[in-house]
């Protein structure tokens, strides 16, 4: 699904409104409705809603939800905040309209003294400020927004927490913006929704459809996008009736040093359980027992040093190259890694030290084959491409090293970022924090490179290997919860997680 600008989203908001078409006052009716069901469905009658309201077309829809919960029998006091200018279209119709049903205390504040009390169990309904905030809030704004989280009621934001902007908040002081402990936004969540700063602010957020234009949405380009169990399954190709081991791809999974054979066996398993036909896992020779008995599926390709990566096998065999679990980064395996990076492999996935090693030696980007897949954690990122200060300058340097370096990353994370070569980028929608566990990472590698193998293509093996990766987190977070999960059980869960998704 895609991701659109706040300013693009208007603009699909002026084409339904022209071609459907439909009247401003009545799209607001429409889209403040999906609020107000969702209120009542949540909310008893006996709480107190207080309505902060601005100036725009947010305050708008906050006034008309006020008018219609006030006629389902809730008590409800709207608070305007008063530039002086007075209201004009929409929100100047649904403030006439409170006016008149005469069911809803009206004040307006044009000082700090107008302040309402908030009571710990009223609920705010945040209609200050939406998508179209064009700076940081100050003077009266701010202190009202500081109050209101001071107080700690419980606050549903309309469409966007008020003070936060939908994509850059890059000059922002997140300490000025809406604490939401709900966000409910409309039609498609915004770019900010994804990044983890603003996880306190937004707190739950939901996505209530509003019934846009499907012309303007489908038309409307966008890099941006994030993943669905209805995109994900039209990747997920059926097998062959006649099909054999043969048809599924050869990978070879470089992992593994002394004290580091668990990440092999993980990245192994994944491999196998995420489909690829055969899998040579090459390993240290101190490794050798240990991955034939706990991944007897595998072949085993033992290197000549005892105890670290220092040579791989000829690349002919192998459809698919993984690299990275386990790896030590000691001088014999960075020379070995650059060998491999001249070996050309046509499909590759590197990951933790092979990503330490490559960080070391910029001269050696140029060396990735078009399309590797690189999934580094932020630290891991950071090293490769250099620090940024906040979540939107990182996204923007991630589009870049993609293009630059012609390689897909998958920057993990609670939304994992995949950026493509051409632009694109997908933020993942499934995991759980139970998955910021040890191997978790080593597991989605061998996943990413069992689906690479067989093959997909790497944009696939990508999109599919994260999606199915933060699938079966989900799955296993219902049999064992957050605290209790360990990367062995997502692996234990890929086979319910393509079982969910292609039912
Ligand atoms: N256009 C439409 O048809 C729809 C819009 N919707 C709502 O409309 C919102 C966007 O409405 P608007 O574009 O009117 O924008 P907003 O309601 O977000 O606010 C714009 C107003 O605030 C002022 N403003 C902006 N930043 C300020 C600041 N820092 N301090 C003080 N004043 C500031 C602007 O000058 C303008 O008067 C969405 O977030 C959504 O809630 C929904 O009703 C759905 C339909
Ligand atoms: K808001």
């Amino acid at each position: 699904m895609k991701i659109f600008t706040t300013k693009q989203i208007a603009e699909i908001d002026q084409y339904t409104i022209q071609n459907e078409p439909i009247a401003d006052i009545d799209l607001m009716e429409r889209a403040s409705l999906q609020l107000v069901n969702w209120l009542i469905h949540r909310l008893s009658n006996e709480r107190k809603l207080l309505f902060f309201v601005g100036p725009g077309n947010n305050g708008g829809d906050a006034l008309s939800i006020a008018r219609q919960m006030a006629d389902c029998d809730y008590s409800c006091e709207v608070y305007l905040l008063d530039f002086g200018k007075g209201l004009k279209g929409s929100p100047a119709i649904n403030w006439q309209r409170l006016v008149e049903q005469g069911k809803v205390k009206l004040v307006k504040i044009a000082s700090e003294a107008d302040f309402p009390e908030i009571p710990a169990d009223a609920v705010v309904i945040d209609g200050l400020f939406g998508s179209g905030l064009t700076r940081p809030l100050d003077g009266l704004a701010e202190s009202l927004v500081v109050r209101i989280n001071d107080r700690g009621a419980m606050v549903v934001a309309v469409d966007i927490p008020s003070g936060l902007f939908g994509e850059d908040n890059s000059q922002n002081d997140l300490s000025k913006v809406i604490r939401a402990s709900h966000t409910l936004t409309f039609q498609f969540p915004k770019l900010s929704f994804f990044f983890p700063e603003h996880e306190q602010l937004l707190g739950d957020w939901e996505v209530l459809p509003i019934g846009l234009h499907p012309e303007a949405i489908s038309t409307m380009r966008t890099p941006f996008h994030f993943l669905t169990d209805k995109y994900i399954t039209s990747l997920i190709r059926p097998r062959g009736k006649f099909s054999h081991k043969g048809t599924y791809g050869h990978a070879l999974l470089i992992a593994g040093s002394y004290g580091k054979m668990g990440a092999a066996v993980l990245a192994s398993k994944a491999c196998l359980r995420g489909g690829t036909g055969l899998l040579t896992s090459h390993v240290p020779h101190t490794g050798y027992g240990f991955i034939q008995s706990c991944v007897p599926e595998a072949m085993c390709s033992i290197d000549a040093s005892d105890l670290m990566f220092t040579e791989f096998p000829d690349l002919k065999s192998f459809s698919a190259v993984g690299v990275g679990p386990g790896l030590g980064c000691k001088s014999n395996s960075q020379r070995a890694l650059k060998e491999l990076l001249l070996a050309n492999p046509q499909k590759l996935v590197l990951d933790a030290d092979a990503l330490n090693i490559l960080s070391q030696h910029e001269d050696w980007y140029g060396l990735l084959p078009k399309n590797s897949i690189l999934t580094p954690h932020p630290k891991e990122f950071e090293r490769l491409a250099g620090e940024t200060a906040d979540s939107w300058s990182r996204l923007l340097l991630q589009q870049w090293f993609s293009k630059n370096h012609g390689v897909i990353v998958v920057l993990k994370g609670a939304h994992t970022c995949i950026t493509f070569p051409n632009g694109q980028v997908y933020f993942n929608t499934t995991g759980n924090p139970g998955m910021a566990t040890a191997g978790s990472g080593d597991v989605l590698t061998g996943l990413i490179l069992g689906l690479l193998a067989q093959p997909y293509s790497p944009e696939e093996a990508a999109l599919l290997g994260v999606y199915l990766h933060g699938l079966a987190g989900d799955l296993a977070m219902k049999q064992y919860g957050q605290e209790a999960l360990i990367a062995g059980d997502l692996i234990d869960h890929f086979g319910k997680a393509f079982l969910e998704l292609t039912k």
